[in-house]
C-alpha cells in the first residue's frame, strides 16, 4: 500500500481572470474549490495509474468536509484525522501569470497529532509512505522527521517532498526517492550550476548520503534520474502549459506508483516525467487519458 500524506491540506481556489489590477476591484471569470496539497495530488494521479494507496492527514471544518467530499467522489481512500480548526483555502490566481496565496493553515493540537502518529502502526513491510507539503504552523518544523523512525522499523520506505535543511535531514533514513527541481538542488549546496556536469555531481552527492534515487526535474528543460548504478535523461514533453500546479507532485505519484509495481527505476522516470507534463498540460491534475497522451513523448536515455 501506498500511504500519501498530507498534514496541511487545501481547497484550492482556482480563479480565472483576463487581468488583475492591484488595488481595484478586479470581476474575476470561472472559479472552482478543488481538493488541493500536495500529498492529496499524489494519490489523485495514483488513482489514476489504478495504484492503490490511502490519503492521510488532517481534516477540520466545513472546508474538511468538501474536500474529503470531493475524495470519496474520486474514489480516494481516505483516512484522516479530524480537527477542530478548519482547513485553508489557497487561492490560485489565474491571469496572465500565475499568483499563488497559500495560507498558513489550521491549529492542529497535542490530541490531534497523537491521532495522527497511532495511524503508523498500520504500517507493513513494503509499503511507501509519501509525505508532501507544508507544516501547519502548530507543528513541530521537524515533523516528518519523527516519524521516520517508525516508518523504518515497519520496513516500509518513505519519501518526503521538501527542501533545504528538513530534505537533507532525511537522507540518513535512506528515502526512496527524492525530487529537488535543479534550482532547490542548487540551493541545498549553495551554488549555481553551470553545467548539468555540475548539477549532477551534487545529485550524485545526496545519494552518497543516503536517498536511493535522485530525480531532478527541470520543468520545459526535461529531467534527470541519478540512481547508484546509472544516471537517465529525459527531454520534457512538448506541449502547452496550462497550469503548473501540481506537475511536481505528479511526477513524484508518476515515480512512485511505477517503482512500487515494477521496480524499474527507468519506466518509473519516464511515468513520472509523463504525469508531470500531463499536469502542467491541464487546467487541473492531469487523468489517465492524459498521461497515456503524453507518455509516448517520453523517451529515456541512459547516460552513463
Ligand atoms: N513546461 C513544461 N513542459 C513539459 N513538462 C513540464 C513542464 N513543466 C513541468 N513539466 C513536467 O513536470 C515535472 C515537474 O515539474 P517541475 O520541474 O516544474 O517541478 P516542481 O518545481 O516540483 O513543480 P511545481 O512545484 O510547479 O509543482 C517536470 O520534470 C516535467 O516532467
Ligand atoms: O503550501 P504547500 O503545502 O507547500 O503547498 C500547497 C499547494 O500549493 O501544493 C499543491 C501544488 O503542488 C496545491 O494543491 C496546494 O495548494
Amino acid at each position: 500500500m501506498i500511504y500519501t500524506v498530507t498534514v496541511n491540506p487545501a481547497l484550492d481556489y482556482v480563479i480565472q481572470i483576463d487581468q488583475v489590477d492591484r488595488g481595484s476591484v478586479n470581476r474575476s471569470g470561472d472559479c472552482a474549490f478543488l481538493a488541493g496539497g500536495k500529498g492529496i495530488n499524489v494519490s489523485r494521479i495514483l488513482n489514476q495509474l489504478d495504484t492503490d494507496n490511502t490519503a492521510w492527514g488532517f481534516v477540520g471544518g466545513f472546508t474538511g468536509k468538501e474536500l474529503v467530499r470531493q475524495l470519496n467522489q474520486y474514489h480516494i481512500v481516505n483516512d484522516f484525522v479530524k480537527i477542530s480548526d478548519p482547513t485553508r483555502v489557497n487561492v490560485k490566481v489565474h491571469a496572465q501569470e500565475e499568483t499563488e496565496i497559500n495560507a498558513a493553515g489550521p491549529n492542529v493540537t497535542n490530541q490531534e497529532i497523537t491521532a495522527f502518529k497511532a495511524r503508523l502502526a498500520d504500517l507493513q513491510k513494503d509499503d511507501v509512505v509519501v509525505m508532501s507539503g507544508s507544516l501547519a504552523p502548530s507543528l513541530p518544523a521537524d515533523f516528518y522527521k519523527q516519524l521516520l523512525p517508525e516508518i523504518k522499523a515497519a520496513g516500509a520506505e518513505f519519501v518526503v517532498d521538501t527542501t533545504g535543511q528538513a530534505l537533507l535531514d532525511t537522507l540518513a533514513y535512506q528515502p526512496l526517492v527524492i525530487k529537488p527541481n535543479h534550482h532547490e538542488l542548487a540551493d541545498l549546496f549553495q551554488t549555481t550550476f553551470e553545467t548539468d556536469a555540475e548539477m549532477l555531481a551534487a545529485a550524485r552527492k545526496l545519494l552518497e548520503r543516503g536517498a536511493q534515487n535522485v530525480l531532478v526535474s527541470m520543468a520545459g528543460q526535461g529531467g534527470y534520474l541519478v540512481t547508484k548504478e546509472q544516471i537517465y535523461h529525459a527531454k520534457a514533453a512538448i506541449g502547452t502549459v496550462v497550469n503548473s500546479v501540481g506537475a511536481g507532485d505528479s511526477m513524484t505519484a508518476g515515480f512512485v506508483g511505477t517503482y512500487r509495481q515494477t521496480g524499474d527505476p527507468a519506466a518509473s522516470f519516464r511515468m513520472g516525467m509523463a504525469c508531470g507534463a500531463a499536469t502542467a498540460f491541464t487546467q487541473d491534475i492531469a487523468v489517465k487519458g492524459q498521461i497515456e497522451a503524453v507518455l509516448p513523448q517520453i523517451k529515456v536515455e541512459k547516460i552513463s
